[in-house]
């Protein structure tokens, strides 16, 4: 549903009377402004706000350790050693997969790397990797630690897209060029689901299809996807993936990291990988026994134990997001949010040579996060709009990231946010 949009606070008002989501906002913690006021918070890419209802979790399990300490794994609530499997469900849902395709542990490059282990298996003449250029450097440096683990020079094996010339973002038809063009030598496919720079988001069931086309493994950093996108991680064939859940699954600092392997690779203890006890066949983990058997599915790449505080943050924050009618009915009004700021902002009429949106129009090549390339006095737009109490990102050298999100922003934000802009174009025309 396109709606035409109007400027006007008036114009926003009725969008977020007629919001379906709109309770949701004060189940959050909004951060105050100096004055006392609300801080517009465009920054749930980078940290989510926290749910009023994560306290109470923590201190569910802090109170279970106080009262039952060791006991604790086995009783009470939710036994800590079982604490991971109720928040299958709600993972699986979330992106689009099978339960036993998901688990939640570690961080997101702590899971890449477990998942390259297993998933990037170079051979003398098949052993190169294709990433986005700039994508986020912790991506980076795991890949290109993990080409020279297996003896390979990272210049050689790793090819990075880069868009046309004058272009921001790359086109599906040049990813897949590329993908035929490397071929035989193609061992893995990796890229980001939304990059966190340009905020454009792949089309990843085309992506996952021309890389299986060729024999090569195709995965995911979920990092701006997950919680934003609606994913169909199975149905689209996709190898593996990995996100983080403190951005837009609000499940804290340092949150942790989910995991996605296809259901093909669920009874594969072939597969070589990086075991530890949790991993290894629930029935007979105790009994401690020599000689690694893997658990079915993603479980069977845990280490270790659940960070317990960490997975009570995260299971209330996922909780939000089903209370809310599931991704679905949050990426509806995500979309409509977006291009309202989109709107907002081409209402500017500002030169491309003052200000680019380089993130796509098209809905299904974006997730919520709009890039703004500034050309012409990029930091002080983002100190100004900071004093002004929004709350944004900016990344080097000169973008800033603003991303309206459904559970907590509003289209009178956006329209705010519009207004300020508008001041500051008038003094940089
Ligand atoms: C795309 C991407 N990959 C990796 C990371 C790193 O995540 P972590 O610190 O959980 O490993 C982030 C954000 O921090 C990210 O945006
Ligand atoms: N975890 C952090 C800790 C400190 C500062 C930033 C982060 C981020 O997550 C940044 C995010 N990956 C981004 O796309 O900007």
């Amino acid at each position: 549903m396109m709606t035409t949009f109007h400027a006007t606070p008036e114009f926003a008002a009725t969008l977020d009377a007629q919001d379906p989501l709109r309770r949701f906002r004060e189940q959050f913690h909004i951060p105050p402004t100096p004055d006392g006021g609300e801080s517009i918070y465009f920054c749930g890419n980078s940290l989510g706000l926290q749910p009023r209802t994560v306290r109470a979790a923590i201190e569910q399990e802090l109170e279970s350790w106080a009262q039952q300490a060791v006991e604790g794994h086995f009783h009470g609530v939710s036994p800590w050693i079982s604490y991971h499997e109720t928040m299958a469900d709600a993972t699986a849902r979330l992106v689009g997969a099978n339960p036993l395709e998901v688990i939640v542990m570690n961080n997101l490059t702590t899971n890449l790397h477990l998942l390259l282990i297993s998933f990037y298996r170079p051979t003398a003449t098949r052993y190169k990797v294709l990433m986005e250029g700039g994508a986020f450097p912790s991506d980076q440096y795991a890949v290109e630690s993990q080409v020279k683990l297996h003896g390979y020079a990272p210049d050689d094996a790793i090819v990075e897209l880069v868009p046309r010339p004058g272009e921001h973002t790359l086109r599906t038809e040049d990813i897949e060029a590329k993908i035929q063009e490397i071929g035989e030598e193609l061992a893995l496919v990796l890229l980001g689901g939304i990059n966190y720079y340009t905020g454009q988001a792949f089309d990843m069931q085309a992506i996952t299809k021309s890389g299986h086309a060729v024999g090569a493994t195709v995965g995911f950093d979920l990092a701006h996807a997950a919680g934003n996108l609606v994913l169909h991680l199975h149905d689209w064939d996709v190898d593996f993936a990995c996100w983080c859940s403190y951005k837009y699954l609000n499940s804290g600092p340092g949150g942790v990291s989910g995991a996605f392997v296809h259901e093909r690779f669920a009874n594969r203890p072939d597969l070589p990988r990086l075991a530890g006890w949790w991993g290894h066949d629930a029935s007979e983990r105790f009994q401690m026994k020599k000689g690694f058997k893997p658990m079915t599915g993603a479980a069977g790449w845990q280490l270790a134990n659940g960070q317990i505080i960490a997975l009570a943050m995260h299971r209330a924050a996922l909780a939000l997001v089903d209370e809310a009618g599931g991704i679905a009915a949050l990426r509806r009004k995500s979309e409509q949010l977006t291009a309202y700021l989109e709107f907002i902002l081409r209402g500017l009429n500002l030169p491309p040579s003052i200000l680019e949106i380089i993130t796509p129009s098209e809905p299904q090549a974006r997730g919520c996060q709009l890039s703004l390339l500034v050309h012409k006095d990029g930091r002080g737009l983002f100190d100004y709009l900071s004093e002004a109490g929004v709350i944004g990102d900016w990344r080097e050298p000169n973008v800033i990231r603003l991303a309206p999100v459904p559970l907590y922003n509003t289209f009178g934000e956006v329209q705010r946010v519009g207004e300020l802009m508008a001041a500051w174009a008038e003094r940089v025309r």
